[in-house]
C-alpha cells in the first residue's frame, strides 16, 4: 500500500466541480412539479454524494437513507433527470486550483481516472463541456457498475483499465464515500475540505491528507508517495 503513486483517480462532484446551483435547480423543479416547497441549495448541499437517485430520494423525504413510495420516486426521479439536463452546465464550475492541478499531475506522467455517483449520462458531456475530459484515461460514473462508492469496486476498475496496482493508486475525494472505497480497494487517500461531505468535517473521515486545494496535490505527491 505504500508504493509509488503512478494513478490518481478524482472524484467529480465537491473535488473537480461545484454542481450544488445546477443540482439544487433541478431538484427544486422537480419538487415545483409535484407542488412542493424548494428545499434550496443549502440543503441539497448536504444530499450530493451517493448518486442522483439517492439525491431525489432524500429531496422527497428530507431523511438521508429513507425510501419514498416507488410510484412517487419514479415520476420524480424522470422530472429530476429531465430537469438536471437541461441544467447541467448553466453554474456549474471548476473549483479554483483544478485546472493547475490536472496539468500538474499531467505533467508528471501520471495516469488519471475521474471516479463518480454521477450517472453517466451527465458525466461525460460536464466533463468535455468544463474542457477537461482529455485528462482522463478512465472515467466511471455512478451506474457504469452495479455499486457505486463507497464499494470499491469502481476504484478497482479503474485502476485495472489503467493497469497500475490499487496499492500504486492515489484516491481524491470530498466525502467520507471517497475515504471508505479508498480503504477498502486498498489505496491512499486525500480529500479537500470545500466540497459536499453531508455538513461533516471531512478530517473525522481520516483521510491520508487534506489538502486546500488541487494546485498543492502535485507537491504533495512528489514529497509524500513518489
Ligand atoms: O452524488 C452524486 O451524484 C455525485 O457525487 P460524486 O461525484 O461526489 O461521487
Ligand atoms: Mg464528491
Amino acid at each position: 500500500m505504500s508504493g509509488a503513486c503512478e494513478a490518481v483517480l478524482l472524484d467529480l462532484d465537491g473535488t473537480l466541480v461545484d454542481s450544488a446551483p445546477d443540482l439544487a435547480a433541478a431538484v427544486d423543479e422537480m419538487l415545483a412539479a409535484l407542488g412542493r416547497t424548494p428545499a434550496g441549495e443549502a440543503a441539497v448541499r448536504r444530499w450530493i454524494g451517493n448518486g442522483a437517485p439517492r439525491l431525489v430520494k432524500r429531496a422527497l423525504t428530507g431523511e438521508m437513507e429513507a425510501e419514498p413510495d416507488p410510484a412517487l420516486f419514479e415520476r420524480a426521479y424522470a422530472l429530476f433527470l429531465d430537469a438536471y439536463q437541461r441544467h447541467l452546465s448553466e453554474g456549474t464550475r471548476l473549483y479554483p486550483g483544478v485546472a493547475q492541478g490536472l496539468e500538474g499531475l499531467a505533467a508528471m506522467g501520471l495516469r488519471l481516472g475521474c471516479i463518480t455517483n454521477k450517472p453517466a449520462r451527465f458525466t461525460e458531456p460536464l466533463l468535455a463541456r468544463l474542457g477537461i475530459r482529455r485528462y482522463f484515461g478512465v472515467v466511471v460514473s455512478g451506474d457504469t457498475l452495479p455499486r457505486g462508492k463507497p464499494d470499491p469496486a469502481p476504484l478497482l476498475h479503474a485502476a485495472a483499465c489503467l493497469k497500475i496496482e490499487p496499492g500504486r493508486t492515489l484516491m481524491v475525494g470530498d466525502s467520507v464515500n471517497d475515504v471508505q472505497a479508498a480503504r477498502a480497494a486498498g489505496m491512499r487517500v486525500v480529500c479537500v475540505p470545500y466540497g459536499y461531505n453531508h455538513g461533516e468535517d471531512i478530517a473525522a473521515a481520516q483521510p491520508d491528507a487534506v489538502i486546500a486545494s488541487l494546485a498543492e496535490l502535485p507537491a504533495w505527491i512528489l514529497n509524500e508517495a513518489a
